[in-house]
């Protein structure tokens, strides 16, 4: 079987994207993250005040998957805990019948507070899954064996609804030629490597290595490419008190590029405007992975792409122009 679900951006800066999820009986509107592989919801084991404004899980005890636990937490300091039950889960059409699905008992005020997601869908390899005492299998695991191919496609768009496909490849979603590189996914992630970047018509050879990731906004690498970068950006400047590099928002941001697998994947300087920030100026959407140890190649990077996650005998990634 095939599927294709929407991915709709939460707001008007992209901050992340939503797709519609049958879960039991109730239509869930989650993000799916390329960056993490746990299945967890909002549910009805949850205080009623934590519920205000979510769409979510009603837990059938017959369900529950007795002395199963999960904990999840992300850089970011937010995170989530809860029990696990097994039951249908049904994305674009492709069923998982008895899916892992984590209940969330408590969940951080990140996601509290954001009224529109009512969980995330994890889409990394299940070896991140933190369910206990048994690591539990993502959706994409659940489902390959009858998947007529072994990948999901994820078009995510620049402020417009985008899309993640299950099982095929959808021609009309990009042009010219899918480029191939084999993934790495020894922890755990959809991990790729870049051998330059460029900064408008300049590039530098350099290793750039890190994992792509539906679930992280924006795209982070390391702190010598990000100074280069808002080099060329008039007035940008580094503010702690905004976490991050800021620049007035009539500049001129030039286009970013990752040389994979030998070619050029161009992040156009429009996307890397994220959003004005309340002191009046922009807020970038590059900024340094310090700290993390690796590249995050988050929503920002990826919008401008039709990106393949294969998991056949060796694990690849293509990368197509939208
Ligand atoms: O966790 C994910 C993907 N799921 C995100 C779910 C999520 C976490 N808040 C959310 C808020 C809304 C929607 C989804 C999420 N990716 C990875 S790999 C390594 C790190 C990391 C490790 C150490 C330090 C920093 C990052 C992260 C990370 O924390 N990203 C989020 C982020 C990255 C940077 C800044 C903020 C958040």
């Amino acid at each position: 079987t095939n599927g294709s679900a929407p991915a709709v951006p939460s707001d008007q800066y992209d901050s992340l994207y939503l797709s519609p999820v049958t879960v039991g009986s109730s239509t869930l509107h989650l993000d799916f993250d390329t960056g993490s592989s746990d299945l967890w919801v909002f549910s009805s084991l949850q205080a009623q005040s934590s519920l205000v404004g979510h769409d979510y899980y009603m837990v059938d005890p017959a369900k529950e998957k007795q002395g199963y636990t999960w904990k999840i937490s992300y850089g970011d300091g937010s995170g989530a805990s809860g029990k696990v039950y097994a039951d249908k889960v049904v994305v674009g059409g492709v069923t998982a019948t008895a899916q892992a699905v984590e209940a969330a008992t408590a969940v951080s005020a990140q996601f509290t507070q954001d009224v529109d997601t009512d969980g995330l869908l994890g889409l990394a390899m299940s070896t991140l899954n933190t369910v206990k005492p048994q690591q539990q299998k993502t959706f994409f695991d659940t489902v390959l064996k009858q998947l007529a191919q072994p990948l999901f496609a994820v078009d995510l768009k620049y402020h417009a609804a985008g899309s993640y496909d299950f099982g095929f490849i959808d021609k009309s979603k990009y042009t010219g030629a899918i480029n191939y590189v084999n993934a790495d996914t020894s922890k755990g992630w959809w991990g790729v490597s870049a051998t330059a970047y460029s900064i408008g018509n300049a590039s530098t050879s350099a290793t750039v290595s890190g994992i792509l990731d539906t679930g992280t906004t924006l795209l982070y690498v390391d702190t010598p490419i990000v100074k280069a970068y808002y080099a060329k950006v008039k007035g940008s400047k580094m503010d702690n008190t905004q976490g991050g590099y800021v620049f007035p928002c009539s500049a001129t941001l030039p286009d970013f590029s990752l040389t994979i697998g030998g070619v050029k994947q161009i992040v156009p300087g429009k996307h890397i405007n994220y959003s004005p920030t309340s002191a009046g100026n922009c807020f970038g959407g590059i900024q340094t992975n310090d700290g993390i140890g690796f590249s995050i190649l988050g929503d920002i990077f990826l919008k401008s792409k039709y990106v393949i996650h294969e998991m056949g005998s060796t694990p690849r990634i293509g990368f197509a122009q939208q």
